[in-house]
């Protein structure tokens, strides 16, 4: 993705310090001599390099900013080389220099520094297509970040699947004949279909549900504008990225257009969770064109996104992957990993043996694929990822990790699946939009007295793993504001309800909850007290002058010097009367006044 390219020379990596470039082949022996230079002095070099000298004042190669939160389980589970570079920023916003042109983790001392530099090369230009081999045999993890299909090819089930590395990272789609779905958006018929092959890519927002292919749109767009040179490619993700960052990448991004003509696409993930004012900092880089900008969400643009920002930017939908496209996204990880399916044609070339020969035999049933399809809801992280694990389990099962003496065959059944998807991951985004949309679906059934519908709104949410306790204090909210006094006893259902989730917990409160939700949902409605009250509200909000002071007669007159005042002077304690008692309980400026029937116009 990083891994820039000039158009003459396809095979070629760039060094990161000098911009130069070279073969894969020879890339490492001048990347020793040119850091050593780099970091020594700037005096011009007489090493292995041919071409012009370019300017060491120019920028940097991108700097590759992870997301926190998505790539923290893939450092991990790296060796330790890889991703050191980002590893110990895990969790907190990245700090970085500027060295020799590019960006250092600030961490790495001394000549740490070119290492640093040296793993950021490796990096980058593990995930290009070309010349990855002779950098990725310097390392000993076999998958790296962003890695594509080409390098997935290379490696038999056994090792792609015992690395604790997400399967969805290492199958990301390179290329749009590998991108699944989203045929609205970015099929043959599209409206942006032409724009993507004439590179004449507009700054854009994609938006769509988690897994749908966001980012991976983003890496397609831009490694399509990078093989023909077009552009550059830098990634940030809101999430731990300062302004003052944005900046120096902007900085970078105009000198890049100044010196070499170059545009950079800037992919910024969940760029609805940068501020408005850090959203207003690319404002005017968007529109003279020094960046174009691709922010990727999953929250309504609409709300989240500045609104001059979003004017100039193309707003592309993505949707949840259909059943169809999950099941070509699974039949091409299986076919990737040689896993075969249960009772096809075992002499199908697509299932070429890469089990090592004398490994035993991985199977897949149809059914637990399809199984899979339906369950990950649209999101093909979830749906690969959930591949991997049941896979996994089973080859730890079968002791298939161990070496040698393992059985010939192994099968992954539909059990298996539903095992690995966790209840979790289905159906139900619970921080995002979908949360509020559900429990919204919920109040409005029970509103219309539609228990069936109630029901099945209360399910979503607590299938796709919500916390009991907030559909809980929904219902006792809405026992009163919604059933009131049609039926007093609502609210105490409600109450004990929350009370019984939570002591007893999930799953046995799921029927507490249902049973809430129902009786609730037959339940007569009245808003009457809740109408009544938000009078009273706007009628002391609106009221001009201040306030008129509570009536003498209704004080409490605890002391002498009260009583002297006149407080609770001619109040009549109700007990002591056998007749109904007449007296005024309103200030007097409100006398006769009915919230039930008051109109904001009244007053
Ligand atoms: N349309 C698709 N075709 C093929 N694979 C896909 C598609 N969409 C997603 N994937 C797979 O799922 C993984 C996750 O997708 P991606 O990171 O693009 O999702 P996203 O929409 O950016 O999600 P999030 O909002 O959670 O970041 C990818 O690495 C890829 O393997
Ligand atoms: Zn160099």
């Amino acid at each position: 993705m990083a891994n820039e390219k000039t158009a003459a020379a396809p095979d070629s990596v760039q060094c990161p310090v000098c911009l130069k470039d070279f073969t894969s082949a020879t890339i490492n022996g001048h990347l020793d001599i040119c850091l050593l230079k780099g970091v020594t002095d700037s005096s011009p070099s007489t090493a292995d390099e041919s071409g012009p000298p370019v300017k060491k004042s120019r920028t940097g190669p991108e700097a590759i900013i992870k997301p926190a939160a998505s790539s923290s389980s893939v450092a991990s589970a790296q060796s330790p080389g890889m991703f050191s570079l980002f590893q110990s920023n895990r969790g907190k916003p990245p700090v970085q220099t500027e060295r020799n042109g590019l960006f250092v983790g600030k961490q790495s001392p001394g000549s740490a520094a070119s290492k640093g530099v040296k793993r950021l090369l490796n990096e980058e230009a593990d995930l290009g297509a070309a010349g990855t081999e002779t950098l990725r045999s310097q390392q000993p993890a076999p998958a790296s970040s962003g890695q594509g299909l080409k390098t997935a090819k290379r490696l038999s089930p056994r090792t792609l699947l015992a690395v604790d590395k997400p399967l969805a990272e290492v199958l990301r789609p390179e290329t749009l004949e590998e991108y699944f779905g989203q045929n609205k958006v970015v099929g043959e018929q599209s409206l942006f279909r032409p724009l993507l092959d004439s590179q004449e890519i507009p700054s854009l927002i994609l938006w769509g549900p988690p897994g749908c292919g966001k980012t991976t749109l983003a890496h397609i767009i831009a490694s399509t504008s990078k093989k023909k040179g077009a552009a550059r490619f830098v990634t940030l993700s809101a999430t731990s990225t300062s302004t003052n960052e944005v900046r120096e990448v902007i900085k970078q991004a105009q000198n890049e257009l100044r010196l070499c003509k170059r545009k950079t696409i800037l992919f910024i993930d969940e760029i609805h969770r940068f501020n408005k004012s850090q959203q207003d900092t690319f404002l005017p880089h968007v529109e003279c064109g020094t960046v174009t900008l691709i922010g990727a969400t999953t929250e309504n643009p609409s709300f989240q996104v500045n609104a001059a920002l979003l004017s100039r930017c193309k707003v592309l939908v993505l949707e949840k992957l259909s059943v169809e496209a999950m099941g070509s996204i699974l039949n091409r990880a299986v076919a990737t990993l040689g896993i075969r399916i249960q009772g096809q044609d075992s002499t199908n070339p697509k299932y070429e043996d890469q089990t090592d020969g004398h490994r035993p035999k991985i199977y897949i049933q149809q059914k637990a694929l399809d199984t899979m399809a339906y369950l990950c809801d649209g999101d093909a992280r979830v749906g690969l990822n959930s591949l991997q694990l049941a896979v996994q389990a089973q080859m730890s099962k079968t002791n298939l990790l161990a070496p040698d003496d393992s059985p010939q065959e192994i099968l992954v059944t539909e059990e298996h699946v539903k095992e690995g998807l966790q209840r979790s991951h289905i159906l139900y985004d619970k921080a995002g939009e979908e949360h509020y949309n559900c429990i919204s679906a919920l109040h409005k059934s029970m509103r219309g007295s539609h228990e069936n519908a109630s029901l099945y709104w209360l399910g979503r949410m607590l299938e796709g793993g919500e916390d009991p306790l907030y559909v809980a204090r929904r219902l006792v909210r809405f026992a009163s504001e919604d059933v009131g006094m049609a039926d007093p006893a609502a609210l105490t259902q409600a109450v004990s309800a929350f009370q019984a989730c939570h002591f007893i917990g999930m799953p046995e409160c799921e029927v507490i909850l249902a049973q809430c939700v129902v009786y609730l949902a037959r339940a007569p409605k009245s808003v009457s007290i809740y109408k009544a009250y938000d009078n009273v509200k706007t009628c002391l909000r609106s009221h001009k002058g201040p306030l008129p002071p509570v009536p003498l007669h209704l004080r409490n007159a605890p002391t002498r010097l009260m009583k002297q005042l006149g407080y609770s002077k001619g109040y009549k304690y109700n007990p002591a009367f056998s007749d109904p008692v007449e007296q005024e309980y309103l200030p007097e400026e409100l006398q006769g006044i009915n919230f039930f029937t008051w109109k904001p116009s009244d007053s």
